[in-house]
């Protein structure tokens, strides 16, 4: 009913509100469709110079080229976008765009981001990772996943500690229902509380604590899952970049561990200063602004963070 409410009324200051935002909503669904053509337009004109790297747009054009697929290239294009979406904002900086789209959606980065913070504020955590990563005696690769299982452990905990979207994604009920009582009817908007599922089952859920998916059959006991999926979503429209998803974390989180000794911040007095763990609130939760110290662990340590640089890389400006 509250549709019927004209926008001049006193109290009506959500309507008018929803009116400046449905700008913003306009003005990214044309940015992104400006966008979208970039990754695919990149790596057009890199292999018609024979200069591409190995990327999806790359593989799926020469599976068109050999006749393996008839995709198009429209559906490329958008495969290529979304999956860039993660860094809508660091591609709108690159171009200059002072605007923020899908509020500043950095998914799989927030949940790196949140590696520094939890690290800060749980320096043991740290030091058991270093202490399995050091085994390995260079960079990981995924092929050392089974070996460093606690690395695995620390993505699981960054995405349960504090969900990259802490209300998930709103569904609307397709018929009436009931649940627990309540009478839910045909066409309601239920947004899922991520974040309570991923804090209410978990014993202390407010430490960072990795160990708590160490033990898969533990978690089955006590009813918890044994991985923290909810942070994903659910059912047929649950999050298809999961994987990938993990798999960034994970690469991130062990490369950045092996070679980065991270801490809080000093004051004047060289003593550590506290951190507090606050996040954003948003459909897209970042961990608020922090000041954290990043030193290199060695000279090894510089030595293979170098070594990976890519000559090959070129940047579009
Ligand atoms: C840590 C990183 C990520 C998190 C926490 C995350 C989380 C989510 C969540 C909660 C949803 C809504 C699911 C639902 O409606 O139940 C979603 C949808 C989606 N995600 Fe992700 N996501 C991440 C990374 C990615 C990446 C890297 C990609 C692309 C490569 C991606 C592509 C998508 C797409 C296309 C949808 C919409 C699916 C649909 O509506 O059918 N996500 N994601």
């Amino acid at each position: 009913m509250l549709q019927y409410i004209p926008l001049w009324l006193p109290g009506a200051s959500f309507k008018r509100q929803a009116l400046a935002w449905r700008v913003s909503v306009d003005e990214m669904a044309y940015t992104y469709h400006q966008l979208a053509n970039l990754p695919f337009n990149l790596v057009k004109k890199n292999m018609s110079v024979g200069k591409a790297s190995p990327s999806i747009v790359g593989e799926e054009l020469e599976d068109i080229a050999s006749g393996r697929t008839d995709d198009s290239d429209e559906i490329i294009r958008n495969v290529a976008a979304t999956s860039y979406a993660g860094n809508f904002e660091s591609l709108l900086f690159d171009l200059k765009i002072s605007k923020t789209i899908a509020a500043g959606s950095d998914t799989t980065v927030s949940a790196i981001v949140s590696l520094f913070l939890a690290v800060c504020l749980n320096s043991e955590v740290q030091r058991n990772a270093q202490k399995e990563l050091d085994q390995l005696n260079r960079l990981p690769l995924f092929s050392d996943q089974d070996q460093i299982p606690y690395i695995r452990c620390i993505c699981y905990e960054l995405l349960r500690w504090n969900p990259v979207t802490p209300l998930g994604l709103a569904r609307v009920v397709p018929e009436d229902d009931e649940y627990m009582g309540y009478s839910i009817p045909k066409g309601t908007t239920i947004i899922p509380n991520v974040w309570a599922i991923l804090h209410n089952v978990y014993p202390d859920p407010f430490k960072f604590d990795p160990d708590r998916f160490l033990d898969p059959e533990k978690n089955a006991a006590l009813g918890i899952n044994e991985i923290p999926d909810a942070a994903f979503g659910f059912g047929r429209r649950m999050c298809p970049g999961r994987w990938f998803a993990f798999d960034t974390l994970w690469i991130a989180v062990a490369s950045i561990l092996s070679v980065f000794e991270i801490s809080k911040p000093l004051n004047e007095q060289g003593s550590p200063i506290d951190l507090e763990p606050r996040y954003e609130s948003r459909l897209l939760s970042h961990p608020c602004p922090f000041d954290c110290q990043i030193k290199p662990r060695s000279s090894n340590a510089i030595t293979s963070v170098l070594l990976t640089e890519d000559e090959d890389f070129e940047r579009e400006s």
